[in-house]
């Protein structure tokens, strides 16, 4: 017999965020941001440009440091973690980059090296075959891995990206606007790699997107981002009912209309 579905508040949150504020000079971008990101969940997280979905990003990464506010990420307190403790850390999450960031002068199976090199132990024969096995799991061509950025379609440089978010199989994948520049057809494609890869690993997926279909496709929640916080958070259905100007227009505007119809179109097939 199984127990009663866990409630929200029992379940696993993996990055707490608590009274977040950052700015830059006299320019507040968050002041009072609180969010909760769950075990094995796609989050995805929106809002209107400049309202700082990537500075969050970057903030919970540790790239940036927030001038106030609590930032626990699997257990530990990011802003207070001593260098051990947060190298450690860093290596339970990976980040993927608009274009990819790949290193030019490297090739892809190098690039995926990267961050296994702070790996003891790892002999390099072991580290490429790694390498080897996160491209393919990105769905490359195996023999993409001999190839250099400049020689990479832009879906191609996106997945090397995610092969080398992946590269020390973490736990929490963060990706900023991973959809962005693609063809629909590349873009559902992505969509379809995460959703696979957060259901085989469990990974949990904190990303920042503006593409609709994307939400419709993965997203098990979404995060709004307005007036310097974190809105509302909840399901696509719950975004629809919600009575904020932004988010009204957002997820009711004639983009928002034909997602849901390519989405209707696409669970009738
Ligand atoms: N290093 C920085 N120095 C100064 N201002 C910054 C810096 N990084 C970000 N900002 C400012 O912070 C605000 C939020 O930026 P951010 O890139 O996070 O927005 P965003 O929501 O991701 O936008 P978009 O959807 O357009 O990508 C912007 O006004 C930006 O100019």
């Amino acid at each position: 017999m199984t127990g009663p579905a866990p409630q929200r508040s029992e379940k696993d949150v993996v990055i707490r965020l608590r009274g977040i504020r950052n700015q830059f000079g006299s320019h507040v971008v968050h002041d009072g941001l609180d969010l909760d990101v769950y075990r094995g969940e796609i989050l995805g997280v929106v809002g209107g440009s400049g309202t700082g979905k990537s500075v969050l990003l970057r903030s919970i990464a540790g790239l940036i440091r927030p001038a106030a506010g609590e930032i626990e990420v699997l257990g530990t307190d990011v802003r207070s973690a001593s260098e051990e403790e947060r190298t450690a850390l860093e290596r339970r999450w990976g980040v993927m980059f608009q274009d990819g960031a790949l290193f030019s002068s490297l090739n892809v199976r190098e690039n995926v090296e990267v961050p296994m090199r702070g790996v003891a132990g790892l002999d390099p024969a072991l580290r490429r075959a790694m390498a080897d096995l996160k491209i393919s799991l990105s769905g490359l061509p195996w023999l993409a891995g001999d190839k250099f950025p400049s020689e990479l379609s832009g879906g191609m440089r996106k997945r090397a990206g995610l092969a080398r978010a992946l590269a020390l199989d973490p736990e929490i994948v963060f990706l900023d606007e991973p959809t962005a520049g693609l063809d629909p057809i590349g873009a559902a494609d992505f969509d379809t790699l995460i959703r696979q890869l957060s259901d085989t690993m469990g990974l949990t997926v904190f990303l920042v997107t503006h593409d609709l279909d994307t939400l419709h496709a993965i997203c098990d929640r979404i995060a709004v981002l307005a007036e310097k916080k974190v809105l509302v958070t909840g399901t696509m259905d719950e975004m629809l009912e919600v009575d904020h100007p932004w988010v009204h227009d957002y997820f009711h505007g004639p983009r928002a209309r034909a997602a849901l119809t390519a989405k209707d179109m696409k669970d009738a097939r």
